[in-house]
């Protein structure tokens, strides 16, 4: 997507600097845009787990673009594939729920058992990481394409010029993959296609990646919007001012339950009671196979609760300040997702096109 008219990836080799991943540091936006030089695996493995990135597809580029690094210092280790493999459970430790990390370390691990020799384990894991950035984009591309079709049916039953109202939740956009992202990219689409579009942004506490990022990814591209507090969504789906909701995915099993940031399972219940189409957009890289039952299965990241505890903002003098919203006596809980079960799923937008939420469909889809 463009920054200020310059093409920006979230994370990309540096250019002449191949040993150097580059990656924008999220942790500072919508204040200050930061491009940060990673150097080690270790360095990579900080970067996702204290959410300088985040976002499944994004940290499964980036966990991918470690093994690379992870795969350059082995070469000084008498061990190079042990020391490789090394780097891998370091980025498996760093977050729990997206499983899209594990699908990209799985697959840097499945080609270094392919090489033959050391220099072409390390050749490997560089075109990996490269291929695992390049397919998050035309997958993201393609998610956009089909949930096009769906925004489309829902603009031709409203009045000429009027906008079709999509709620989303947390940032499931260019900055949660490598590029234009999976909830956004139908939204993208139909500003391309001349739709007029608004979209209700959840702030989703606590991290705020919601009014934070995502209204920041909006404005970037001039698209409409307005910033709600988590609990509105009900409200506005009530008095049929959502058309529908587009939320991403960390993790979806194969009877299509779908994990997502906390309060999503919220926003399917309002939708199911008020009719509202609820659809899923993710690549096919966020299908966990081997998962069945969401609920019981899928590991829940709890966060610490400072995140909770302690807020950022800009203050009217131009100072990022952070705060304590309640007293330090006052413990919080940090549950950092929840699962929608199918059942509340209209549809899941992926690659391969709009698929229901069930087991036949996804074999179907992605056999
Ligand atoms: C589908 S990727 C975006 C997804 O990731 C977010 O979690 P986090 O910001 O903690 O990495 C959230 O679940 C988004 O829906």
């Amino acid at each position: 997507m463009l920054v200020d008219g310059k093409p920006y990836r979230t994370v990309w080799l540096k250019p002449d600097e191949p040993h150097i991943v580059q990656i924008i540091d999220q942790r500072k936006l919508p204040w200050k845009f930061e491009v940060v030089d990673l150097r080690t695996v270790d360095e990579v493995a900080r970067a996702i787990k204290d959410m300088w990135v985040r976002g499944a597809g994004c940290i499964a580029a980036t966990a991918a673009y470690g093994m690379w690094l992870a795969s350059l210092e082995a070469m000084r280790d008498p061990d190079y594939k042990l020391a490789t493999k090394l780097g891998a459970r370091k980025l498996l430790q760093t977050r729990p729920t997206a499983v899209n990390l594990m699908w990209a370390i799985e697959r840097q691990l499945a080609a270094l058992s392919k090489a033959r020799t050391d220099i072409q384990a390390l050749e490997m894991t560089r075109e990996t990481a490269e291929s695992i950035a390049d397919e998050d984009v035309s997958a993201c591309r393609a998610i956009g394409e089909h949930g096009l079709t769906l925004i489309q049916s829902i603009y031709r039953g409203k009045k000429p010029g009027e906008p079709v109202n999509i709620l989303t939740h947390c940032n499931a956009g260019w900055l949660a993959f490598v590029d234009i992202g999976s909830a956004t990219a139908p939204i993208y689409a139909a500003k391309k296609a001349g739709i007029p579009i608004h979209v209700w942004v959840d702030e989703t506490r606590p991290r705020n990646q919601g009014s934070r990022l995502t209204a920041w990814e909006l404005s970037q591209e001039g698209i409409p919007h307005t910033i709600i507090p988590d609990n509105t969504g009900g409200h506005l789906m009530q008095h049929e001012k959502v058309d529908m909701v587009i939320t991403g995915a960390d993790r979806i099993t194969r009877k299509g339950d779908v994990a997502n940031k906390i309060g999503t399972y919220l926003k399917a219940l309002a939708a199911k009671d008020n009719g509202v189409p609820f659809y899923v957009a993710a690549p096919g890289s966020t299908i966990d196979w081997e998962m069945n039952d969401g609920l019981l299965e899928v590991p829940i990241e709890q966060r610490g609760e400072e995140e909770v505890a302690l807020i950022e903002g800009m203050t009217s003098a131009g100072k990022l300040e952070t705060v304590r919203l309640f007293p330090q006596a006052s413990p919080a809980a940090n549950y950092g997702f929840d699962v929608t079960p199918a059942r509340h799923i209209t549809g899941i937008i992926t690659e391969r096109g709009v698929v229901r939420a069930d087991e036949a469909a996804l074999d179907r889809a992605f056999s």
